[in-house]
């Protein structure tokens, strides 16, 4: 297997009765953001802690290039990764922890001065990191797992209380580490914080596999099919519509949403009606709402409450 590829296979792992991932299987590729989605709890960081050698797995396996983290020979040369930016100590001064990294591992000095550049942080390098903000710490993270010019890296929720200018900044840094040939895993509970980001993903939801497609296909399975229509005679165009076989909500006082007829038919439907409107559109999901409608199931399922008994 190439170096720059992690392969999970029927990973399974309990922390006593509670089963965190359950027979799961997927594969980080190269040259692409792989984001790892799923609530609280689903099970993400503990697949990435196995992923890192720091739990051992009940059963299945995890492997970078082909091998487990412990018989990786120089692990940080071979997968980077930011799991818990608070971890630094406080006392610390950033560059000399990048120092001790780097002495530890038996890289060269120099990189560490090269990732405090590419991160953005050599102007504070001398400063301890307990007086550090939260994206300071994070792009000192961000730093460490850069260290050993790793071709896997695997980030864990990087974007969590990170400012704007913080988010857009990570996005790019991900984007540009995949489009040189790494693997990159990035998770988030939230799926539209990926939809500039990730080429593919990986969605779990207790523990186990939900989906594993490509954004583009996702979005595209959500959108199919779905007509945006606007104009101010809302309610006939509905009877129109509707009367041509189309399904048609309202989804806002001069917004309909069309489902059944292409947007040239919902058009010549329109003019037949001599109904003026002023945008008819093919409707492009968010990946928000992709997920939404993959995982709403499970989420009628999980909000469903039994009625009181009498
Ligand atoms: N060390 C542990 N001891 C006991 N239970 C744990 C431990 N680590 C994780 N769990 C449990 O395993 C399940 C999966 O947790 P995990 O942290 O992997 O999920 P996650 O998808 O990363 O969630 P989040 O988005 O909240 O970080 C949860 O039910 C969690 O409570």
């Amino acid at each position: 297997m190439e170096a720059n590829t992690v392969e999970v296979r029927e990973l399974h792992k309990t922390y006593g009765a509670t089963v965190a991932v359950d027979d799961l299987s997927f594969t980080v590729g190269p040259g692409q953001v792989t984001g790892f989605v799923g609530p609280n709890g689903a099970g993400k960081s503990t697949t990435m802690r196995v992923i890192l050698g720091l739990d051992a797995p009940d059963g299945g396996s995890a492997l970078v290039g082909g091998r487990r983290y412990r018989d990786l020979g120089t692990p940080l040369r071979e997968v980077g990764a930011l799991l818990d930016a608070g971890a630094i100590h406080p006392g610390r001064r950033a560059r000399d922890h990048l120092l001790w990294m780097a002495q530890y591992n038996g890289l060269p000095a120099r990189r560490v001065d090269e990732v405090l550049e590419q991160v953005g942080l050599t102007q504070v390098a001398r400063r301890r990191a307990g007086g550090f903000s939260l994206g300071m710490r994070q792009r000192l993270g961000i730093a460490g797992a850069l260290l050993g010019d790793p071709p896997v890296l695997l980030f864990d929720e990087p974007v969590n209380g990170l400012d704007p200018e913080g988010i857009v900044w990570i996005r790019g840094l991900l984007r540009s580490l995949a489009a040189e040939g790494r693997a990159v895993l990035v998770s988030s509970h939230l799926m539209g914080e990926l939809e500039d980001t990730a080429d593919h993903l990986i969605v779990i939801g207790r523990g186990r596999l939900v989906a594993d497609t490509t954004v583009r296909e996702l979005v595209a399975a959500a959108s199919a099919d779905r007509v945006v229509v606007r104009t101010a005679h809302r309610t006939q165009a509905m009877t129109a519509l509707a009367n041509a076989g189309a399904t048609v909500a309202a989804t806002d006082h001069d917004r309909l949403t069309v489902t059944g007829l292409t947007s040239e038919y919902v058009i010549k439907v329109l003019n037949q009606h001599a109904l003026p409107f002023t945008e008819v559109a093919a409707h492009r999901a968010s990946l928000e709402e992709a997920y939404m409608e993959l995982t709403r199931d499970a989420v009628e399922f999980a909000t469903y409450t039994r009625p009181l008994e009498a």
